[in-house]
């Protein structure tokens, strides 16, 4: 199971903390700099022309800020903000009376749009394009087509799968917002401002021991801090220090890295195989998860930190994967000549153990 603490999914009690230190307006937003650029422009122009933007397509791992930036989308357009997800839209009449319902210039954000319903797709289509759906009412010889006009309209679709997407589908997007990973410095910012917004006292060390921990994403970064203000209040001096972080993340078995422990199964069942490389689904079962799991929350970091690479025949774990374990890199196995082009498994971290 993933573990709860330093998983990128949200957990319940995530939902309403993320309320208050969510950034309300594009200004307010720490790090992300290339989209948070390329937006502005797009809402900017927008807004001098009156008329909505183009659709856009928000994509990337879990807690990121995808559905924070569509929020943040319809406040600088000061628009009205329908939010719905893939999975709810089950039938194309539920669409349909969505679209139908929205206002002009209303952002309607569908999170997780990958996982739409096939009809509600073709739906969703007409409607991006020509602003018009039609709604099919009947059944059998006597159905009709009855269309109906939708009002202009912005969507807002999240995934953490873009290629998951139809090729129809992506190419309706006028805009594509890939979000990254975080660095630790950014990360100490968006904690330092959290921990403002809910009165938590904290020190520069404190931010930054959290920061380089809590695997480049904000999700993870505003919950170890709400761990480690529990451990500073319950045990230490109730302020959020150098040394509240060390003792709370050990506690908490977040490691230097910031990896959970879905993380290090995945590196250790590689490992187990003299290193890769190893196919997704054996990998997914060795470590008793969903191949779309380890795909969509454990690899991209994985990637990014440089501790496992991808190859044509499977994944392999990099020579800093051994280290990080703290096992001895077996000569010739991993970072030898094995797997042909690609990433070189000699890249070093980008996120170094020393901070
Ligand atoms: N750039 C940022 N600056 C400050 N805080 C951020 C930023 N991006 C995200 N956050 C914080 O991280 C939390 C998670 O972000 P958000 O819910 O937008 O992620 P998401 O990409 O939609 O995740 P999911 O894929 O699980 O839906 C938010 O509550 C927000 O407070
Ligand atoms: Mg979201």
């Amino acid at each position: 199971m993933t573990d709860p603490l330093v998983s990128a999914y949200a957990a319940e009690e995530d939902q309403a903390a993320e309320q208050s230190v969510r950034p309300k307006r594009l200004a307010e937003l720490i790090g992300q700099h290339r989209v948070r650029e390329q937006l502005d422009l797009l809402l900017q122009s927008a807004l001098r022309r009156g008329s909505p933007p183009d659709h856009i397509l928000l994509s990337g791992p879990p807690g990121l800020g995808k559905t924070t930036l569509a929020m943040i989308v319809a406040a600088e357009l000061s628009a009205g903000l329908r939010m719905t997800s893939g999975p709810a839209i089950e039938r194309a009449g539920d669409l349909a009376a969505v679209l139908t319902s929205l206002s002009e210039g209303d952002v309607l954000f569908i999170d997780e749009i990958h996982r739409i319903a096939k009809p509600a797709e073709e739906l969703l289509y007409s409607a991006m394009e020509d602003f018009r759906v039609d709604v099919v009412v009947g059944k059998g010889p006597g159905a009709t087509a009855i269309p109906l006009d939708v009002e202009p309209f912005t969507l807002v679709g999240a995934t953490t799968r873009s290629g998951l997407l139809t090729g129809p589908m992506r190419d309706r997007f006028g805009f594509v917002g890939q979000l990254e990973f975080y660095d630790p410095d950014e990360l100490e910012l968006i904690i330092a401002r959290s921990a403002r917004i809910l009165d938590v006292p904290i020190t520069d060390e404190g931010s930054t021991e959290i920061g380089r921990r809590s695997r480049g994403t904000p999700r993870i970064a505003n919950r170890l801090l709400r761990r480690v203000r529990d451990y500073a209040e319950v045990r230490g001096t109730g302020v959020v220090d150098l040394a509240a972080a060390k003792a709370a993340l050990a506690v908490y078995d977040v490691d230097e890295l910031g990896l959970d422990r879905l993380d290090r199964a995945v590196l250790r069942a590689l490992i187990r195989q003299g290193g890769g490389p190893v196919g997704l689904s054996t990998l997914a079962v060795a470590v008793g998860e969903q191949p779309d799991t380890v795909e969509e929350v454990c690899e991209p970091f994985l990637l990014r930190t440089g501790l496992l690479a991808r190859t044509p025949r499977g994944r392999v774990a990099t020579p800093s994967a051994w280290r990080h374990l703290g096992l001895p890199v077996p000569a010739g196995t991993v970072g030898g000549g094995s797997h042909a082009g690609g990433t070189s498994p000699q890249m070093p971290d980008l996120f170094s153990l020393e901070p």
